[in-house]
């Protein structure tokens, strides 16, 4: 479980004529992500979602407030427990490195795990075990990430950050940059890798649509703070103007992804 109360982040603005100022993104966040659950955390652009990750994955630090992860201190929780907090991001052509193979891609969190011998042979294992689940031949192994489609590349992302057995995986718009019916393919992947695996997802996006299908709670981050959290079952019940504004442009759509319909959501 993910604990998250009062967390703050500024970050410092270039110099004015009277000194540096900060910026405000974070400040006053709280929510909880129970085991096994998806949390959406949903926000415009520049509100904050891809720092509230980045602090997560402790590749950031915060100002203030406190995270518990499994009842322990964040910075604790994720210094004795490497590769159990896991990412996609949505810009999957940059999060690679352009020039290896697949197999190189995919291992790579395992190689900076254990190098030994035994190891390898487990890699392989599990590497083999992905591959299969996210549908993609081996024989892709031997690919450069130029030859593989965007979907096909998200998917080598997704496989890459499951190696390492998280329990927490954190999608950061991790579908935005796909065409829909590609988007609809890789939530029904998530979906399924979430049951078979045991995941607890935090998934961050601003389309209100993809998140309802995958998400058993919405969080929505505003202002720095979260303004409102919904259950995905009951959207309609947002007492918040600006989500209730969300909520109604997505209200006369028929859900993309073949999920909670919003006909089902208003009988
Ligand atoms: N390392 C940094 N240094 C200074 N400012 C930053 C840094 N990272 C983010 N910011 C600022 O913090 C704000 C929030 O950025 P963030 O990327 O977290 O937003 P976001 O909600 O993920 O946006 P988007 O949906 O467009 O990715 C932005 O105004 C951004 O310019």
């Amino acid at each position: 479980m993910i604990t998250v109360e009062h967390l703050k982040k500024s970050y410092k603005t270039t110099g004015t004529m009277f000194g540096s100022a900060k910026q405000h993104v974070l400040t006053d966040v709280s929510f909880h992500l129970r085991h096994g659950e998806c949390l959406g955390i949903v926000g415009e652009s520049g509100s904050g979602k891809s720092t509230l990750s980045r602090i997560l994955l402790g590749l950031e630090r915060y100002d203030g407030g406190t995270i518990l992860i499994d009842g322990m201190p964040h910075n604790k929780w994720v210094k004795q427990n490497k590769g159990k907090m896991s990412v996609v991001f949505q810009d999957y052509r940059t999060s690679v490195n352009p020039n290896w193979t697949i197999e190189q891609i995919i291992s790579e969190p395992l190689n900076m795990l254990c190098q030994s011998e035994g190891g390898r042979k487990q890699h392989a294992a599990i590497i083999a075990e992905l591959m299969e689940r996210i549908q993609l031949p081996r024989g892709y192994l031997h690919k450069h990430p130029h030859e593989l489609s965007g979907g096909q590349l998200q998917r080598i992302c997704i496989a890459r950050a499951l190696t390492t057995r998280p329990r927490y995986l954190i999608l950061d718009e991790a579908i935005s940059s796909l065409d829909v019916s590609v988007q609809s393919q890789i939530l029904t992947l998530l979906k399924e890798l979430q049951a078979e695996y045991s995941l607890t997802y935090l998934f961050i996006a601003h389309d209100l649509q993809a998140v309802t299908y995958l998400c058993d709670h919405l969080a929505f981050l505003r202002g720095g703070v979260i303004i409102e959290e919904l259950d995905c079952n009951h959207i309609h019940s947002a007492q918040n103007e600006y989500v209730q504004q969300l909520v109604g442009s997505v209200l006369p759509f028929q859900s993309a992804f073949g999920g909670r319909s919003t006909e089902r959501e208003l009988t």
